[in-house]
């Protein structure tokens, strides 16, 4: 368990962590978010005793971490991998660190084979792929069975199978009883990976939720292709709903989840669909919502993901498989004339 009660941290003028509570779990992994700058590697350096805070304090399982008779049987973090010494092979590497901490040199060989790196424990570590020094630094951070896990960024750089590694380790030493903190920036993947979440923002807590509950603080997208797309506009906007615009030649979205109604509104009035599609609202657009106001350098232009979809300048904007939604840009009524009933059916 970490407790985090009334942190602020401060450097000269600058409040990098401002009055932040919080507590994390055991047995759940919990995701660290925030916008770059929000103060995420501050806080965790804070929690592990490696800064002093300017006031308030950080526990971890009761105690401040640097009171801990044997701190590395009770919390062990992963804030950087790259730093291990080029020429030592990575069992002397483990050796050393067991060492330093006190550990019984058996437990080498359990952590190597926790992270499978037994077969290639004799070799330098400056041979090692970033995805094999990753697992030497989970595997350092386990030496000492610690109860709390601290990741920052710990997939940066890896490639999808070695992410797909991570992910199931830390979800593996979550369900071990572990508490578990990640922070990184890939919301994709900590919706895959997390079940609890903090987010903050320029130093503050702006979130202490789930990801099912922060998730759904959005609303869903109807998306409708149709070659009818005016005429099926001006349908829907009679029977209650507020079509938009998505930019997109014969698209369609309307906010809601109540996909049925709009196929039977299609099937009634003899509308051609193409597609209809509800796109459920994603960690990154809940993410940007509450933290849109938090981004320190912000350049007014719309946010291109990998995808090549928009939408970061704008809370709440659809982001969907069929293309953002333009808020506000409606469709104009009597473009196309309508086919009535029994035209095409
Ligand atoms: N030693 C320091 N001296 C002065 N300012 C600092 C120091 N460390 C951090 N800051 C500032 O405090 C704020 C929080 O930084 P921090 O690195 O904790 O954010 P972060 O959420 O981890 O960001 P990122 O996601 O970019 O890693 C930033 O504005 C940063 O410039």
């Amino acid at each position: 368990m970490i407790e985090v009660s009334n942190l602020t941290k401060r450097y000269g003028q600058k409040t990098a962590v401002q009055d932040l509570t919080f507590s994390v779990k055991p047995g759940r992994v919990t995701g660290f978010l925030g916008p770059n700058g929000a103060g995420k590697s501050t806080t965790m350096r804070m929690i592990l005793g490696l800064d002093n805070p300017t006031t308030g304090h950080a526990l971890v399982d009761g105690k401040p971490f640097a009171d801990h008779q044997h701190p590395s049987r009770v919390a062990a973090a992963l804030l950087d991998a790259t730093w291990v010494h080029p020429s030592r092979p990575a069992r002397a590497h483990l050796e050393a660190q067991a060492a330093y901490g006190n550990i019984p040199a058996s437990r080498v060989n359990e952590v190597l084979d926790l992270v499978g790196l037994r077969q290639v424990a004799k070799k330098k570590v400056g041979g090692f792929s970033l995805g094999m020094r990753q697992r030497l630094g989970l595997a350092s951070a386990m030496l000492g069975d610690p109860k709390v896990l601290m990741f920052d960024e710990p997939v940066n750089g890896l490639d999808p199978e070695g992410i797909l590694w991570v992910r199931n380790f830390m979800k593996a030493r979550a369900k071990e009883g572990r508490t578990v903190l990640v922070s990184s920036h890939l919301l994709s993947e900590m919706a895959l990976t997390a079940e609890d979440l903090i987010v903050i923002g320029k130093g503050k807590l702006r979130a202490q939720t789930s990801v099912h509950d922060l998730v759904a603080t959005q609303e869903a997208t109807i998306l409708v292709r149709t070659p009818d797309a005016t005429a099926f506009a001006e349908v829907l906007r009679h029977n209650g709903f507020d079509p938009q615009s998505t930019g997109e030649a014969q698209q369609i979205a309307v906010k809601g989840k109540n996909i049925e109604q709009v196929g039977q509104l299609a099937f009634d009035n003899n509308v051609l669909l193409h597609q209809l599609y509800l796109d459920q609202p994603s960690l990154e657009q809940a993410f940007m919502a509450l933290t849109q106001d938090d981004v320190e350098y912000r350049t007014g232009e719309p946010i291109a993901d990998d995808a090549g979809q928009v939408g970061g300048g704008q809370a709440g904007a659809g982001q969907g498989a069929g293309g953002p939604v333009n808020p506000g840009q409606q469709f104009a009524p009597g473009q196309q004339n309508f086919p009535q009933q029994g035209g095409r059916r």
